[in-house]
């Protein structure tokens, strides 16, 4: 396939970045839940208004889109309004997908499922004042979700190349159902949920020099990751590629 992008290069991708995500729980799930974190009243400020992680958020984003994050098409922000522009010369990206591509952008149901789902899951309940960085810690587990699930219209635009004859006539219907089943793999699916399950065991193990009984605690929840995986991202990476597709011939 054209730019040497294939479905293997992107699925090994997608494995890659089961890492960044299950890192990013573990270190989100050194701090309690914290709640005034997401709390609109606990923020005082004549110009803003919303939870302290909306405020981290927002700000992280305005200046990382001044240093060109958003100028990568795999990255999507939170807050698309109002984001200042890039002060560095824009890099030349390949251009793989078709140009609708770039009006999709589902961060609000991710930031959703996050904050209402998941968050709950993995992080104990309490309080320790840490708020800042638990926001901070928030921002980079979004981020990484956002990548992943956006990462579907990579994954549709290769599949639909390698067999557009077998997509047009869903496109054309715009029958989400019959393109959500020509662009399913269930076998792949299971794999990834039991591959993301191992690695939470491996990577929140307790490592200790004497012995490495771990006692079958873990800094995330092995099952909790699974879980995530199942109900929430895939479905995600999924509903993105149906998005994709449905576009694909404008
Ligand atoms: O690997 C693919 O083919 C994908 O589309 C990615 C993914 C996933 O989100 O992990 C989604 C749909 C498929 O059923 C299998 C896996």
């Amino acid at each position: 396939m054209a730019n040497g992008v294939t479905l293997e290069s992107l699925r090994q991708s997608l494995i890659r970045q089961e890492d960044t995500i299950i890192f990013s729980l573990i270190e989100r799930a050194r701090f309690p839940t914290n709640s005034p974190t997401y709390n609109e009243s606990y923020v005082s400020s004549p110009t803003f208004s919303g939870s302290l992680v909306h405020f981290v958020v927002k700000e992280t984003e305005a200046l990382q889109a001044k240093a060109g994050r958003y100028a990568n098409p795999e990255e999507h922000p939170f807050f698309p309004n109002n984001l200042p522009p890039s002060v560095v010369p824009p890099y030349n990206f390949t251009e793989v997908l078709h140009p609708p591509a770039a009006l999709i952008n589902i961060n609000k149901d991710i930031w959703d499922m996050y904050f209402k789902k998941l968050l709950q899951l993995f992080a104990a309940p309490g309080d320790d004042g840490n708020y800042a960085a638990t926001a901070a810690s928030d921002l980079v587990c979004l981020q990484a979700l956002s990548r992943r699930i956006h990462y579907g219209k990579l994954v549709a635009e290769v599949k639909f190349r390698e067999s557009p004859q077998e997509f047009e006539p869903a496109i054309r219907a715009k029958d989400r159902d019959a393109l959500m089943k020509l662009l399913t793999f269930e076998s792949v699916e299971e794999a990834v949920k039991k591959r993301v399950a191992k690695k939470a065991m491996v990577f929140g193990q307790e490592v200790t020099l004497n012995n490495n009984d771990n006692k079958g605690k873990y800094k995330v929840d092995p099952s909790v990751v699974s879980l995530l995986y199942g109900d929430w991202i895939i479905p995600l990476t999924k509903r993105v590629e149906v998005e994709y597709l449905l576009r694909r011939l404008d």
